[in-house]
């Protein structure tokens, strides 16, 4: 490389830094031009203009009939800002838009854009159904002028009503709904059956939490299969009485647990004396390992709810329910026997995708999102997208506030409910964000002591969710949520009507109180950003105390023995404040890193699912499976009708490949949990999993052939010959849901910790 090549990529590496976006300049100088399309746009009738946006091309003309198409369907005429972000979106960025200025229309002119440009069916994947949903009817007003169709699909869509959402040129969807539709397909033996057409677009909404806090989280799709619940029951009630520290011990970041030497000791003897660690016990050590993570780590109200007599998990981000998530295989009825509660069947897993390789199927992906600077370098290292930040229409005039740092929890809560109730009795609205929803309820019952009415939105009312966040900017509201609770609902000061608006911009605005940095500063972020919309009035502050799980995970060493504090009780050192940043830096560099660990385990299972599902779709598409077998059986297959042969050959080659697929993807899952690692001792367990997914999956193409050959041979066929009447029925029943936080890595390190601790416990 030449001297000033060399220069050029330093430069180019410098750009891309973290942080460092993508220059705007070019696009800003098509805004002069677009404004002047203005007059003569406006002058068309509907039809006119609806005719015009059928055979726009560039970025100019797309942004001048999208502004068009707005100012008539909705009567907004889109800001230059707005037109900037769907240019960005164009040009295949993740664009960084604050909240409330408007990024569902923004995408709106985005996506015609794109069908425009070639690009099309664009589907704008959503964080849930209700999103999906309002924003495909709030905006089809200007799909109707600019000529396309829209649709959207929600959970409890039919296949066929999914269908003719899918075959619209604009399709809104929930990021899960969308990937299980692709899983569905991916098992159809008929191709009238498939829902999704190839996928070619998709803008992401709230692109940092799809792509960055949900891309790890499987998407499974399962087929019913009895459950066995016997064991897990008794592992419960085996661990049921043990106690920390004297038992186990948890580790200082919360995610893995591992049995003391007394602890193991108590288990075995229940057992009746048996060492667990004997080869033949390991399918209950492995029991006994999931019933004490379920014990020990997840907690009832926070991590999940117990309601109607089954446990649903609640998203920690958003602290609301999580529709049909589960966590992985054994962990879910391991809280289930905890609970008391019978077992749900677990399921044969049928197929299996993360958010991140769905994604990954989009030869077109951007998003928007109003915190993606924060994760730039992720979304370069994981999507190869890069951000260009949007400025606001009206600059944001946010008071925010310096952390109030206490010294205990008590203190911290104590001056909380105070702050809360001064602003209340002025009538200032104020929006508290919490951690989870055991601080909203408990947060909650301090209010109702000193005499301050609020509303709690917790994953216990989540259907009135967004009613509720629209009413939180009214006069003398109180609104008690989780930090991540309402995304993409607008809070209007003075209530959804504005009616009280002036009396609210007096008071300052909207204030928001968070009661806890989270982990992720771009959560915080994300929470301030729900006041000041628009140019609007508003606050934000954090409470935080030394006591706080995140400052005593991340930075218990980096806190002073006795930091100075004012007579409050308000620390008041410099060395404090940095404490706090450094335990949120530390915990984000936690997250990515288990984010790029849970990849590299990923990346092979993806590899052979994509080639899989080329081996599927050309034995759904022609006459493969027919040619191997005259080739393999010829004095059965020349016999039988052509027809017939092709029929039942492409069916019984589906169906083996579809349950070797069942049988490997479970194969895998029993490596990761670290059953066979358990036996192999301290081996790199990536290293390992490479080695027995390699030549497991080697073995499946002719495993299918000899199956196929196999069933074939023994099949009798006559022309009415049905599948469904032979051998080959398929799992009746399918299901889908999605695996919560994979535990697997911790569970490793957990397993580890244990063997070692049990290698340094004196011999019996
Ligand atoms: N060009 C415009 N003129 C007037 N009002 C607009 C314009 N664009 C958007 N709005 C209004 O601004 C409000 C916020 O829009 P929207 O919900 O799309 O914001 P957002 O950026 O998605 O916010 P969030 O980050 O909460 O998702 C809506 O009430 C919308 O009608």
């Amino acid at each position: 490389m030449g001297v000033s090549q060399r220069l050029k990529s330093r430069f180019r590496r410098f750009l891309q830094r973290p942080g460092t976006t993508v220059d705007l300049g070019p696009l800003e100088k098509l805004l002069p031009a677009i404004e002047g399309r203005e007059e003569e746009l406006s002058a068309l009738t509907d039809a006119e203009l609806t005719e015009a946006a059928g055979s726009a091309t560039g970025y100019e003309e797309i942004c001048a009939i999208g502004r068009e198409a707005a100012r008539r369907g909705l009567d907004q005429r889109p800001y230059d800002v707005q037109l900037l972000g769907a240019m960005a979106l164009l040009s295949g960025k993740v664009a960084e838009m604050a909240t409330g200025e408007g990024k569902t229309l923004t995408a709106t002119i985005a996506a015609y854009g794109h069908v425009r440009l070639g690009n099309g069916p664009v589907h704008v994947l959503t964080v849930n159904d209700y999103l999906a949903r309002r924003d495909a009817r709030w905006m089809e007003p200007v799909y109707t002028l600019l000529g396309l169709t829209v649709g959207s699909v929600s959970e409890a869509s039919t296949p066929q009503e999914r269908r003719d959402a899918y075959a619209c040129d604009v399709t809104y969807v929930s990021v899960s709904e969308a990937g299980f539709d692709y899983l569905r397909d991916q098992l159809v033996t008929d191709l009238d059956d498939r829902v999704q057409p190839a996928l070619r677009t998709a803008i992401v909404d709230e692109a940092d939490s799809i792509l960055i806090d949900e891309a790890r989280v499987p998407m499974v799709l399962a087929g019913a299969v009895g459950g066995e619940q016997d064991p897990v029951h008794a592992a419960a009630a085996l661990v049921r009485g043990l106690r920390k520290g004297k038992h186990y011990t948890v580790a200082e970041d919360g995610r893995s647990v591992a049995f003391t030497s007394a602890g193991l000791a108590a288990v075995e003897a229940k057992l009746g004396g048996i060492d667990l660690y004997d080869t033949e016990h390991v399918g209950q050590l492995s029991a006994v390992n999931v019933a004490l993570h379920a014990h020990a780590l997840l907690h009832r109200d926070v991590d999940y709810i117990v309601r109607d007599g089954s446990v649903e998990l609640i998203d920690e981000m958003r602290g609301r329910v999580a529709q049909r998530r589960r966590w992985p295989d054994g962990l879910q009825a391991a809280v289930e026997a905890k609970e008391g509660l019978d077992a749900t069947a677990e399921g044969e897993v049928l197929g299996t995708i993360a958010v991140q390789a769905y994604i990954a199927l989009y030869p077109k992906v951007c998003g928007m999102t109003a915190t993606a600077v924060l994760v730039g370098d992720q979304l370069r290292e994981f999507f190869g997208l890069e951000v260009a930040v949007i400025p606001p229409n009206t600059p944001c005039v946010r008071s925010d506030e310096p952390d109030r740092i206490y010294a205990t929890r008590a203190e911290k809560d104590e001056a909380l409910v105070d702050e809360i109730r001064r602003c209340h009795d002025k009538g200032r609205p104020v929006l508290v964000g919490t951690l989870d929803v055991k601080e909203s309820e408990q947060l909650a019952v301090g209010l109702e002591a000193a005499g301050v009415p609020c509303v709690v939105l917790n994953a216990k009312n989540d259907d009135d969710e967004a009613a509720i966040i629209a009413e939180a900017g009214a006069y003398g509201a109180v609104t008690v949520s989780t930090q991540m609770a309402g995304r993409g609902v607008d809070i209007r000061l003075g209530g959804s009507d504005s009616a009280d608006r002036d009396r609210v911009a007096e008071l300052g605005g909207l204030y928001v109180i968070g009661s806890g940095r989270h982990d992720s500063r771009r959560v915080d972020d994300q929470l301030r950003g729900r006041a000041g919309r628009q140019g609007d009035p508003g606050g934000s502050v954090f409470f935080v105390s030394l006591e706080d799980d995140l400052v005593v995970r991340h930075a218990g060493d980096a806190v002073p023995a006795s930091p100075r504090m004012n007579a409050d009780g308000l620390v008041t050192d410099p060395q404090v404040d940095y404490a706090v940043e450094h335990a949120q830096r530390v915990a984000e560099g936690v997250n990515h890193e288990i984010h790029r660990n849970t990849w590299r385990y990923s990346v092979v299972i993806e590899q052979q699912r994509k080639a899989l599902a080329e081996r599927r779709e050309r034995l759904l598409t022609s006459d493969i499976a027919a040619l191997m077998l005259l080739e393999r059986v010829p004095e059965k297959a020349e016999e039988m009708d052509e027809d017939l042969l092709a029929r039942a050959a492409r069916s019984i080659a589906l169906f083996h490949l579809d349950r070797l697929w069942a049988e490997h993807l479970a194969e895998l899952s029993e490596v990761r949990e670290g059953v066979h690692l358990r036996a192999l001792g301290r081996l790199d367990p990536l290293d390992e999993f490479h080695r027995a997914a390699v030549p497991a999956f080697n073995a499946l193409v002719p495993e299918i052939e000899a199956r196929t050959i196999a069933t074939f041979t023994e099949t009798e066929f006559d022309e009415d010959w049905e599948p469904d009447a032979s051998t080959l029925v398929r799992p009746s029943a399918t299901w889908t849901y999605l695996v919560h936080d994979n535990p697997f890595g911790s569970e490793l390190d957990r397993l580890i910790a244990s063997v070692g601790r049990r290698l340094s416990a004196a011999p019996r």
